[in-house]
């Protein structure tokens, strides 16, 4: 049974694989309206759980036996198919892959083959949470639909701009190339759609303006984007550099590790799971989840502030950075789920940057609202603003870009 509109428009499917869970959304390329869209959580965990919304229909929810990737988006596909929007419908024209991981080989959107999964299967050791789930949706998607092309889409593309002394770590050149060390950065498709409308909002060409975007989601980063083109960015080799996030610990002094290895006895696999898994918000205070963390902390409680704290002061230290690393910045934008909700995360994080000309209106900044929007004074110099992301709607628009008529 169809539910909802039906048109004989085109349309792209984004999966964006984590992993344990896959995001997914139906998109119509016509008018960007979103037909389908989906979460499957818990994958090799036992009782898998899948949420499925048809436009204009009521949210299915089910448990569901899911070992693996290939069984969560044949699961997927299972209910899109229920809805009249299968894998097989020929109004699909493309799936769009968000792949975490491209090296320095992929800098736009690509059509994927077997040279490219083969590409994308070498950087695994580079984002060995990430890379292997999103090859397994690329898979599946393929034996589902062998004829639909798959439109891999790159975290790390947006920020090949880099010039090279903010890509390179300075550690000896040869070891670096042999290994492929250098700063790639992620979350580039939000960076890269987030920066785009922040110069919309402001009624400017995105070649004009200079925006550090704050993406802070549980993974988070931070990005200085001069003219449109990305110029520093928080996270590196792995998304582990940088911002503190909900389970990662972002910037520490590398010789952490040598020392929890030599004195506590740790070796590699739990040091990546310490840093990886165990640190950020969660280490600090037990909650990943930055609601739990400002409820706490507003009840007092010591080690949720003290969470809050280390969180802000790393935040406010990248938005200084990038002040200088841009010289002339005309917005700050917040996004993703903290940075779109989280009011008093926005109010600490430029509280006494007044003399960079980065301040909010507390009103503006706590006044519900769901788009794109201002926050800042009239009279402030750089525009501060709340800009949602859209990675799925940029993946798709990429993949279309790319294979549509
Ligand atoms: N109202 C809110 N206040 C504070 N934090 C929120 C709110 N809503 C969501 N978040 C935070 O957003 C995070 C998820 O962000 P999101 O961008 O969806 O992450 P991801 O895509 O990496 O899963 C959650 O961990 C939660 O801490
Ligand atoms: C690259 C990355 O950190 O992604 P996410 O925020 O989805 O974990
Ligand atoms: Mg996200």
């Amino acid at each position: 049974m169809a539910h909802g509109r039906r048109s004989g428009g085109e349309r792209v499917l984004v999966l964006n694989s984590g992993s344990s869970s896959v995001k997914y959304q139906l998109l119509d390329m016509a008018d960007h309206s979103r037909l389908a869209s989906g979460l499957v959580e818990r994958i090799g965990e036992g009782a898998g759980r899948l949420a499925h919304t048809p436009a204009g229909g009521e949210r299915r929810e089910r448990e569901a036996d899911l070992p693996d990737h290939r069984a969560a988006l044949r699961a997927a596909a299972g209910e899109l198919a229920a809805d009249g929007l299968g894998l097989d419908a020929p109004e699909l024209v493309a799936v769009g892959h968000r792949v975490v991981h491209g090296g320095r080989a992929f800098t736009e959107p690509t059509v994927v083959d077997e040279r490219v999964l083969a590409e994308i299967e070498r950087l695994v050791p580079l984002a060995p949470l990430h890379n292997p789930a999103n090859l397994a949706g690329i898979r599946t998607a393929m034996d589902l639909n062998p004829d639909v092309p798959q439109v891999a889409v790159f975290d790390t593309a947006f920020h090949t701009t880099l010039p090279e002394h903010a890509a390179r770590y300075a550690i000896d050149t040869a070891t670096a190339d042999d290994h492929l060390i250098r700063k790639y950065g992620f979350h580039g498709t939000s960076h890269a759609y987030v920066s785009r409308r922040t110069a919309a909002l402001l009624g400017r060409e995105p070649a004009e303006v200079n925006v550090i975007v704050l993406h802070l989601g549980n993974g988070a980063s931070a990005s200085a984007v001069a003219g449109g083109r990305c110029v520093d960015t928080s996270m590196g080799l792995t998304p582990l550099e940088g911002l503190v996030m909900g389970t990662r610990s972002g910037d520490t002094d590398p010789a952490v590790v040598f020392h929890l290895a030599r004195v506590a006895g740790m070796d590699v696999a739990d040091i990546d799971a310490l840093l990886n898994q165990r640190s950020g918000l969660v280490g600090l205070c037990g909650d990943n989840d930055m609601r739990e963390v400002l409820r706490r902390r507003a009840e007092g409680d010591a080690e949720a502030g003290l969470a809050f704290d280390v969180y802000i002061h790393r935040l406010r230290k990248y938005i200084g950075a990038y002040c200088a690393v841009l010289g002339r910045v005309d917005a700050v934008a917040f996004t993703a789920g903290v940075g779109e909700n989280a009011a008093p995360v926005r109010a600490a994080a430029v509280a006494g940057l007044e003399g960079l000309g980065i301040e909010v209106d507390g009103a503006a900044n706590t006044a519900p609202g769901g788009g794109p929007r201002l926050i800042s004074p009239e009279h402030a110099r750089v525009a501060v603003a709340v800009v949602p992301t859209d990675e799925e709607l940029e993946i798709a628009t990429q993949a279309y870009a790319l294979v549509g008529s």
